[in-house]
């Protein structure tokens, strides 16, 4: 025998010598769900150790994150019910939660970067990502409409509007109302190869944002294709897109691959709720060591191209590296 493979693994000094993907703190961004009130934090059921926070207790978490070098949230709200319509009016309200906390974030620390999620779901009588006429998703007034609700989180001081609606022709239209306003500095980051998922539950369950009806099929990606994903990411790379995901993360690995390949733009990866509550759940159970899991998680997720990395582990994962 002349090639010994088991050299290179020696020992841990060695093995971290010639490892090739390494998590650093600024590889994450960290989601942050929000809701009205004081002093509010609720831990959402379908996920343990996360939670809802109201503005004054989400100022604290973003300096927290900051400080342990964190570099990006991605705000979500949860919209009033009795504000929720079927033409995205609070989406666009200036006074709106989103809105408040997008200021209320940036004045308290101005250097992190602040990313917005871009779909009606959580302002929708409905539940879908777009405006609804007999029972369809009706793409390009929608488009209208996240356009004007860019523009409003541009207006409150976002960094990167986060269009997860999956909608035709909505980066172009996104990109053109920002330049017609001077936000020559405000970015998208295109949530391109998005799924038709059941790994979004916990999600909705956070944002109270389930479909009333039906599922997401017509306008998220069938997770047969991977053609698609990548069509629809080099397009959204043509129409403006700065920074592109693929979502979710972990059964999606080929498409992060595939995709990173391709496009000469960063690539984020979104390790859903699903993901998040799947590893907590198994935890807990003492089926799966949570540490490990989590690093082996992350750890694949940037292996397979990923550059950025939106996980509710965040916090967890800059502890453990
Ligand atoms: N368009 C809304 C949106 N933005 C991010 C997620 C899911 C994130 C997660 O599960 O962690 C969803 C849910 C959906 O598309 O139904
Ligand atoms: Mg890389």
């Amino acid at each position: 025998m002349i090639r010994r493979n088991r050299i290179l693994r020696t020992s841990p000094a060695i093995r971290a010598m010639v490892a090739e993907t390494v998590l650093r703190p600024s590889d994450f961004i960290a989601p942050l769900f929000i809701v009205e009130g004081q002093n509010v934090k609720e831990e959402i059921i379908s996920m343990p150790g996360y939670f809802r926070y109201s503005l004054d207790l989400t100022v604290k978490e973003v300096k927290e994150l900051w400080n342990m070098g964190i570099k990006s949230v991605l705000l979500f709200i949860k919209c009033a019910d009795e504000l929720k319509d079927n033409k995205g009016t609070e989406a666009v309200n200036p006074n709106g939660l989103m809105q408040r906390a997008i200021k209320a974030i940036k004045d308290a620390v101005p250097e992190i970067v602040v990313m917005t999620d871009v779909a009606l779901d959580p302002y929708s009588s409905y539940g879908h990502d777009g405006i609804v006429e007999n029972g369809e998703i009706v793409n390009d007034i929608t488009v209208e409409v996240l356009s004007r609700m860019s523009l409003s989180h541009a207006e409150a001081g976002a960094d990167f509007v986060a269009p997860s609606d999956k909608m035709d022709g909505r980066i172009l239209s996104i990109r053109t109302i920002l330049e017609q306003h001077s936000f020559h500095k405000v970015g998208i980051m295109a949530y391109s190869a998005k799924y038709a998922s059941c790994l979004y539950g916990p999600f909705r369950d956070a944002l109270d944002s389930a479909p009333g009806f039906g599922d997401k099929k017509t306008y998220q990606l069938d997770f047969a294709n991977s053609d698609q994903a990548l069509k629809e990411t080099l397009m959204d790379v043509e129409e403006g897109a700065d920074i592109v995901m693929v979502k979710p993360a972990l059964y999606y690995l080929d498409v992060i691959q595939k995709i990173k390949d391709h496009v000469h733009v960063p690539v984020s990866a979104y390790h859903v709720s699903g993901e998040y509550s799947m590893i907590k759940a198994a935890a807990k159970m003492g089926w799966l060591n949570e540490e490990k899991a989590i690093i082996e998680a992350l750890t694949s997720i940037k292996r397979a191209g990923a550059d950025l990395i939106a996980t509710y582990f965040a916090k967890d994962a800059v502890r453990l590296l």
